[in-house]
């Protein structure tokens, strides 16, 4: 297939201008991650979360400034065969000693797939499969993470340098304190264990930022042991800084690098490295997850294809209606054996919605760049994906020609004797367990229980979700979000036992609602009506009518009430408004409140 010589000249520069397209974004990229540093030194929190939106569009900036120079200089989209086949070949060549080469893989199929035909949309011309190895790439600068090797008794020591090592301009409040608190809770984990001679620290040599924290993340690693753990350094109110708490393990680590929350900045030379490292820390994350976690969505978007095509190949089940209520405005289907559901746009929504495709598409935007708090999930974005038609249940296939007949094409795209549906806009999203059917489930245990251990179990599990679905919509609130549309059926419980927000398509800014108390009735006639006899305006929110919708069930009204009842009161978003309007950002942190260090006072801004 591929030719003996690279003889053509043009696919060598077509390969440079590649290849220096994806240099000159990865420099950009890593140059705006590193200035979290500072950022955070300063207590730049606007800045930083400025730059955490801005920075999701680098990679579609650069690519589209590739393809116009391709198309320019080259008229890339008339070359022959032969010369695309020469122009993978030496950008190969060009990644042989590179630090990103999988990241510049990804970028080499944007900037083609752009530019060719669909027929090109193979190994031979693009990287279907990656073609070189991440393993072992020494970076130039400083070594990805370092290792400390303490004694028993000096962790307390160690544990400081390990903090110092990462030179944040700026003064702790009590470093020493600090570092004999993590000590403490380090030795706490191996209280009664023998320390081994390999007893050791390892710690990525970056700290993570996001939006007012900065977080240490390493492994601790005793005998054939590891431990995950992370520190997340915060500043008190005087601005300096200080350790709020020392997680540990692999679901803390989760909860830290989870799907609903904004991506990290990071400064990295070799991602891969980092990428490894972590999964050695999280082995159930699929790498495409810890890649979207570290702001190179591209790559995960990538590498999620490619697990996807691979559990296609190894699963017979069938795609089907995601269990549930239908949604009015999305067509929502999974296949059981893959833990993600598909979203696709209908074509035609109830009257009550009154919206667009285009309206919809810009609400799930406007969560991918803002801060998810935990709470809403991210999406993943495809256009033109190709299902083998046989994998699809006729149910869910006459439901997509009926609400979605523009977004469907059935036919065998290319000529190889195989059905396609094909997709032509699609959200890809975590799946989660709907709420609504959660709590069912618990109404049903405690309808007719088994025994009174599993009656209690079905009580606490429905007093937990039901706290845990005020608690996201607080975490939401202090984000400036109003979720419109509040119902149970919205929200998922995680693997986790996190209830996390998936219907984004009346999402708005808390601070573009007016919360308002329903008026007073003037007259009888109004206090009888069954209507809205009270003007209402496009962005008014009456929180005291949302219990009918919500409380039906007594269980759940008791759980609601004695938690979150201020949730139906117009002052309690209110004052949300005005605090967000007066520039004020809260804190939403990835960990329990129990497990922060006490503080003298320096309780941060809960
Ligand atoms: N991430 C997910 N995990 C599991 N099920 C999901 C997920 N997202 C959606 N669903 C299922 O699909 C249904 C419809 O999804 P969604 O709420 O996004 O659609 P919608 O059209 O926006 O809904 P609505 O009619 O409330 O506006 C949900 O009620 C739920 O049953």
């Amino acid at each position: 297939m591929f030719p003996q010589r690279l003889d053509s000249p043009l696919a060598y520069d077509i390969a440079k201008a590649l290849i220096d397209g994806f240099n000159r974004h990865y420099r950009l990229f890593r140059a705006e991650s590193s200035r979290a540093k500072h950022r955070f030194e300063t207590a730049d929190w606007h800045g930083q979360q400025r730059a955490q939106r801005e920075r999701i569009e680098f990679y579609d900036l650069r690519v589209n400034e590739a393809v116009a120079r391709l198309e320019k200089e080259f008229k890339a989209g008339d070359q022959p065969m032969d010369v695309w086949h020469q122009i993978k070949l030496h950008f190969i060549g060009l990644l042989v000693n590179h630090h990103q080469p999988e990241l510049a893989e990804s970028f080499f199929n944007s900037v083609t797939t752009k530019i060719l035909h669909r027929a090109y949309f193979q190994n031979d011309f693009i990287f279907v499969r990656p073609a070189i190895s991440t393993e072992y790439i020494e970076p130039r600068g400083a070594p990805h993470f370092r290792a400390y090797y303490p004694t028993h008794e000096g962790l307390a020591d160690t544990v400081e340098r390990v903090i110092e090592d990462y030179a944040l301009l700026g003064t702790f409040a009590n470093k020493r304190r600090d570092a004999e608190r993590v000590a403490a809770a380090i030795l706490g984990r191996f209280h009664q264990v023998k320390l081994r001679a390999n007893f050791q620290l390892q710690v990525l040599s970056g700290l993570f930022y996001r939006n007012k924290g900065a977080y240490l993340v390493g492994k601790i690693i005793n005998g054939f042991v590891e431990l995950p753990f992370a520190l997340p350094i915060l500043h008190d109110r005087k601005g300096h800084f200080y350790v709020d708490a020392a997680l540990f393990g692999e679901d803390d680590l989760q909860m830290l690098f989870s799907f609903a929350r904004a991506y990290f900045m990071v400064d990295m030379e070799v991602p891969s490295a980092f990428v490894q490292f972590l999964r050695s820390l999280m082995p159930r994350k699929p790498r495409a997850e810890i890649y979207n976690a570290l702001g190179l969505a591209k790559q995960g978007k990538t590498l999620f294809y490619r697990d996807f095509l691979s559990h296609l190949n190894y699963s017979s089940d069938k795609f089907r209606i995601a269990p549930g209520i239908k949604g009015m405005v999305m067509l929502v289907f999974d296949l059981p054996s893959f833990p993600y559901v598909f979203k696709v746009i209908k074509d035609y929504y109830p009257p009550q919605k009154e919206t667009t495709r285009e309206q919809i598409k810009g609400k799930y935007m406007l969560v991918k760049h803002h801060d998810r708090v935990g709470r809403m999930a991210d999406t993943l974005e495809y256009s033109d994906v190709g299902f083998p038609l046989d994998r699809f249940e006729p149910d869910l296939v006459a439901e997509l020609e009926k609400f979605a007949p523009s977004q469907v094409e059935i036919g065998d795209r290319d000529g190889n004797g195989e059905m396609e549906l094909v997709l032509k806009h699609v959200y890809i999203e975590r799946r989660m367990i709907p709420l609504n059917l959660y709590l069912q489930e618990t109404f049903d245990l405690l309808a007719a229980p088994e025994s009174p251990a599993v009656a209690k179990r079905a009580r606490d599990q429905l007093e937990h979700a039901v706290a845990e679905y005020g608690n996201a919509i607080k975490d939401m609130v202090a984000a400036n979000i109003f979720p419109g549309d509040m119902l149970w059926k919205n929200f998922g419980v995680t693997l986790n036992g996190k209830v996390v927000f998936y219907d984004y398509d009346e999402i708005e800014y808390i601070t573009d609602c007016n919360f308002r108390r329903v008026p007073a009735p003037r007259n009888e006639e109004d206090e009888m009506s069954g209507e809205i006899w009270y003007s209402v305006g496009p962005k008014d929110v009456f929180p005291e009518t949302f219990g009918p919708f919500l409380l039906g069930n007594d269980s759940v009204r008791k759980a609601f009430m004695a938690k979150h009842a201020d949730l139906l009161d117009a002052a309690f978003w209110q004052s949300h408004k005005e605090r967000i309007q007066a520039g004020q950002m809260l804190d939403v942190f990835p960990y329990d409140e129990a497990q922060r260090f006490e503080h003298d006072g320096h309780a941060p801004y809960f």
